[in-house]
């Protein structure tokens, strides 16, 4: 069996931590705390350290199917950010749905008051955000609006071993904070800090070849991928992501939880993601696409487009890698992005640097991958950068509006959170968004599969469809 990864405090080690942070008479200052009748509510944001937990078992733990939550975590940064339950939440169905997420935020922030093991560094609230790739998500197909934003009622951070919990809890001038304590108190002492162990001790069961698939039809997704080239041809646009999407049944329900282990083993080097709508749909994947990170007032944006697969050995691997280099319509395809990026960017008035263009090698694939930095001189919030960022030419195309209208008019399925932003805000204006590629949507025993690939002159409808493949199949065979 694997070690498990995770160390078991014994009830009186929570004890302690109590006694130290928790003792009511030091806890808050009532004086401090409480609204006036007429004022809204203040929320207070307590933070504490706890001992080192698996986020998949903290996401056990205090997931409900009729809730919201919002898992992320990066194993080779060995970073994660775990978001459970909803203390403020604000569903947006409007094309303004980047302002009014920002509005929002700003509000929440400014009625949190910060307890607890504050002095650690970024040990405060987050806001957690998804928003759809269209502003106007087709409702019969999406079920998640525009966009979520919310502050949820428990969030974990994990840095390398060190795990902070942090609990938003809304505080009325009637509010006993002895009751407060006291759920937080009983929150953590709930927490089932053996699940790793059951999680490794399971065989790694894989039901893909009991899947019924339903998926679309690969000569139209072909036949797609041709007529877009006759439109490159003639100018009409010079590049195009298209998506195809797989259904697939199983005869049990999925389970997330082992599905979300299982990614994270497949890919370490992907934010692996789950998010739900509190209504049993469950948003999961393994994207390699960071949208923007925001730490510090230094930015970091990721132009990644143009692939090859992984080869079986290391020679055919280092083969493929240098062809992927050279090859000059991935290199078209790759730069789409990075001028993009770069442009976009001198708009917000920064002066964005990129690095010179490497690899980035996943398990399964390989692409082309420029990061490209700028530090934010003068006060942008970082849902302005997503704004003007969203959606990239590495998931929709150049002209952006045209592609977008492209892929409205061939794709017979709606994107919904695929290739969205996703992502979380915190009290400080830092901020992570990843690109919500190589993903599904699940209900109950139900998957949706979506992968897209770029397409620019030169690009072949036969190869696509392979590429498309090799990034659906090792979704599929992450899914229990
Ligand atoms: C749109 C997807 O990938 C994008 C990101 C990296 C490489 C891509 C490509 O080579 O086509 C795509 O632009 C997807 O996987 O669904």
């Amino acid at each position: 069996m694997t070690q498990s990864r995770i160390s078991m405090p014994v009830v009186s080690e929570l004890d302690l931590i109590f006694q130290d942070h928790l003792k009511l008479d030091n806890f808050w200052d009532q004086q401090q705390l409480v609204s006036e009748p007429n004022e809204p509510k203040k929320i207070i944001s307590f933070v504490q350290r706890i001992p080192t937990i698996d986020p998949l078992a903290f996401l056990q733990n205090f997931n409900h199917s009729n809730s919201l939550h919002f898992y992320w975590e990066n194993p080779r940064k060995q970073e994660a950010v775990i978001a459970c339950g909803v203390t403020q939440k604000l569903l947006i169905d409007s094309r303004d749905r980047f302002k009014i997420a920002q509005n929002f935020i700003q509000k929440c922030l400014k009625k949190t008051v910060r307890k607890g093991e504050t002095s650690i560094t970024g040990a405060g609230p987050h806001l957690f955000c998804t928003f759809t790739f269209f502003p106007d998500a087709d409702k019969s197909y999406s079920p998640f609006p525009a966009a979520t934003v919310f502050l949820p009622r428990l969030q974990l951070i994990k840095k390398n071993k060190s795990c902070l919990l942090i609990v938003n809890v809304p505080v009325n001038y009637a509010d006993n904070s002895k009751l407060i304590v006291e759920e937080i108190k009983q929150k953590i002492n709930s927490i089932d800090w053996s699940l790793q162990q059951k999680l490794n001790s399971e065989i790694n069961e894989c039901f893909a070849s009991n899947y019924n698939s339903i998926s679309e039809d690969s000569e139209y997704f072909k036949s797609v991928v041709t007529s877009a080239l006759n439109s490159i041809a003639i100018d009409e646009f010079s590049k195009i992501v298209l998506a195809y999407a797989t259904d697939v049944v199983s005869p049990v329900p999925f389970r997330l939880i082992k599905s979300l282990d299982n990614l994270r083993q497949r890919h370490p080097d992907c934010y692996i993601f789950s998010t739900s709508n509190g209504r049993d749909n469950n948003f999961i994947g393994a994207s390699p696409e960071r949208l923007v990170s925001i730490q510090n007032k230094q930015l970091v944006t990721d132009a990644l487009a143009g692939s090859a697969p992984r080869g079986k050995t290391t020679a055919e691997d280092v083969q493929l890698a240098n062809l992927l280099l050279k090859n000059r319509k991935e290199k078209r395809e790759h730069q789409a992005v990075s001028d993009f990026l770069i442009e976009r960017l001198r708009q917000l008035d920064l002066k964005p640097q990129q690095l010179p263009l490497q690899l980035l090698q996943l398990s399964n694939i390989q692409h082309l991958w420029t990061p490209i930095y700028a530090h934010l001189s003068h006060d942008l919030d970082p849902l302005e950068i997503v704004a003007q960022l969203h959606p990239t030419p590495a998931v929709a195309g150049v002209s952006t509006e045209i592609a977008c209208e492209q892929i409205r008019r061939y794709e017979k399925f709606d994107r919904s959170l695929y290739a969205a932003p996703l992502g979380w805000v915190d009290y400080q204006g830092n901020s992570e968004f990843i690109v919500g590629i190589r993903s599904a949507l699940i209900e109950g025993n139900r998957a949706r599969l979506y992968a897209g690939a770029g397409i620019v002159s030169g690009s072949n409808p036969e190869k696509e469809f392979a590429e498309i493949q090799l990034k659906l199949q090792s979704l599929l065979k992450a899914l229990v």
